[in-house]
């Protein structure tokens, strides 16, 4: 049974989208054919997969309109059969109702979540999309087999507030999966997602018949064994599409391109090096910055951390690691004052321990360089790219600051430039595509030297390029210290040691040289 048709088609970008765009207005250079049945599992692979999953579910205007045909589901509602599912944008949907822009908060809101009674909800209501359909009958045993199956247990009367990025994910995999969509199309269905989630909403994904699934990967991502049918995309339109097994030499030979475009990309950058961030003086300061003495965090008496003892000098780069839920968010935001438990005599900052009344939430934040997935999601999106930048020399507000320096304005210029963003400055917020809304995140946490500089999940959906330029910038990045999460090795700047934070009940991490 056909449920997409794709004939000769061309797609123009729909208004507000942040999908990559050709010089022409259109989403692919080339008209598309493409037919995509039921029984098959689909995997839409490259630079354009993105956009290509927004076309597949309706969005975008289809160039002429009936070269877009949804044969199977003609007599049902598209927006009630198809659902899209997308990690790696902006729209957290971290609220009450599971959509929309701005539910998901700042790391501070995290903790606060009992203030919001009303209008947050449990894990397993949200599952049910509970907020939507309050006298919908809820089927209790699929919620409850979803749960087991995603690994959810013990988290379904938390607050969705309460999850961490990862189990919120897979809470969302979960939501998604409950309405059984005729076509279920998931967009990067593995970011930021540890090695056995990894693998395990791959496992569940595989045994998913209620929906045609269509994932998005990049062409580096592994592909599960699962799928049997691939289409490879970039921004001309369908490259190659068939059997998995069929085009595997197409797909080996598409990473080797990608892999020798990265090696050249790397010798450009390194070339084009810019003078103010050309490798600096390696800095003799390694005083220390941070130092946590048997810090102790629980949340309703399950530990997260115990006996937390580390201590971050100047000049060291460090990747805190753990899975999903072991909790390093938690470790940022006690640096930051996020946290309840932030003020703690055992925690200190150049050499002053925390005790209320030594630092507050503004002097501490001056010295913090900070991208979260958090962020994204909270991110103004109508300021422009410089705007959206210059806001990094301020602290506490995301309003752009009113007078800026000369030398401000020369750095942000300089930057937005190595960036390749130059071109961009007066762009909004949200017309970049992902990567480059990340990259401005990134831009705008370095902008003013921070002495502690975090990146959390800061590089994930990043294209290569993109993420070839920061890890180059944070290798040479010398002005204090830097303290990096990520799950995927190749989008983790290079560190010299590590924190790893074992998920046991006994809140147990282990320290060491990368
Ligand atoms: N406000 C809260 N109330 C209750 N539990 C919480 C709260 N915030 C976090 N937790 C719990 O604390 C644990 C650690 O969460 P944290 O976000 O620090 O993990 P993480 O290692 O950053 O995970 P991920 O890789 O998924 O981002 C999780 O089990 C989470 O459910």
């Amino acid at each position: 049974m056909i449920l997409v048709e794709l004939e000769n088609v061309l797609f123009k970008r729909a208004n507000g989208s942040v999908s990559q765009i050709s010089s022409k207005g259109l989403l692919f250079k080339n008209q598309i054919s493409l037919k995509l049945d039921s029984d098959k599992r689909w995997a839409i692979i490259g630079s354009t997969k993105s956009s290509f999953l927004e076309v597949l579910a309706g969005k975008h205007q289809a160039v002429p309109i009936e070269g877009r045909k949804y044969p199977a589901l003609a007599n049902e509602l598209a927006s009630q059969s198809i659902e899209l599912l997308q990690f790696s944008n902006n729209n957290y949907g971290k609220s009450a109702t599971g959509a929309g822009n701005g539910g998901f908060t700042h790391l501070g809101a995290r903790y606060e979540f009992f203030k919001d009674l009303e209008i947050d909800i449990r894990a397993d209501q949200f599952i049910s999309d509970y907020s939507y359909n309050a006298s919908r009958k809820v089927d209790t045993d699929k919620i409850v087999n979803l749960i087991k199956k995603f690994k959810l247990d013990g988290l379904e009367d938390k607050y969705i507030n309460g999850l961490s990025n990862g189990q919120f994910r897979r809470a969302r995999l979960a939501k998604s999966i409950y309405k059984a969509p005729r076509i279920l199309l998931i967009d990067d269905p593995f970011l930021g997602l540890d090695p056995n989630a990894t693998d395990l909403v791959s496992n569940v994904l595989s045994q998913d018949h209620a929906s045609a699934i269509v994932l998005g990967l990049r062409i580096q991502d592994p592909i599960p064994s699962w799928i049997d049918n691939v289409v490879l995309v970039n921004q001309d339109g369908v490259v190659k599409h068939g059997p998995k097994d069929a085009l595997a030499p197409e797909l080996e030979a598409t990473l080797d391109d990608f892999k020798k475009s990265q090696i050249k990309e790397l010798e450009n950058i390194k070339k084009k090096k810019l003078a103010f961030i050309k490798r600096q003086a390696v800095s003799t300061d390694s005083s220390e910055i941070i130092s946590m003495r048997n810090v102790n965090v629980a949340h309703k008496g399950k530990k997260i951390l115990t006996n937390l003892n580390w201590n971050v000098r100047c000049g060291e780069k460090w990747h805190i690691r753990g899975p999903n839920g072991s909790g390093k968010t938690t470790i940022l935001s006690l640096i930051t004052l996020d946290h309840p438990q932030s003020w703690n005599k055992s925690i200190s900052v150049y050499g002053t321990p925390r005790r209320v009344g030594s630092t507050n939430y503004f002097d501490t934040n001056k010295y913090i360089g900070f991208t979260s997935p958090e962020l994204h999601a909270l991110f103004p999106k109508k300021l422009t790219v410089f705007k959206a930048v210059s806001t990094g020399f301020v602290t506490g507000s995301y309003l752009p600051p009113i007078d800026l320096t000369a030398d401000q304005v020369d750095k942000i210029n300089n930057l937005l430039d190595y960036f390749q963003l130059g071109e961009l400055k007066d762009t909004p917020f949200d017309e970049l595509s992902i990567s480059h809304q990340k990259v401005v995140l990134f831009i705008r946490a370095v902008i003013n030297d921070p002495r502690i500089l975090i990146l959390d999940e800061s590089l994930s959906a990043m294209n290569e390029n993109d993420v070839l330029r920061c890890k180059d910038f944070v290798s040479s990045y010398n002005q204090g210290c830097v303290l990096v999460v990520g799950h995927v090795d190749e989008e983790v700047p290079e560190c010299d040691k590590f924190l790893q934070l074992i998920d046991a009940p006994n809140g147990e991490y282990r320290i060491g040289y990368v």
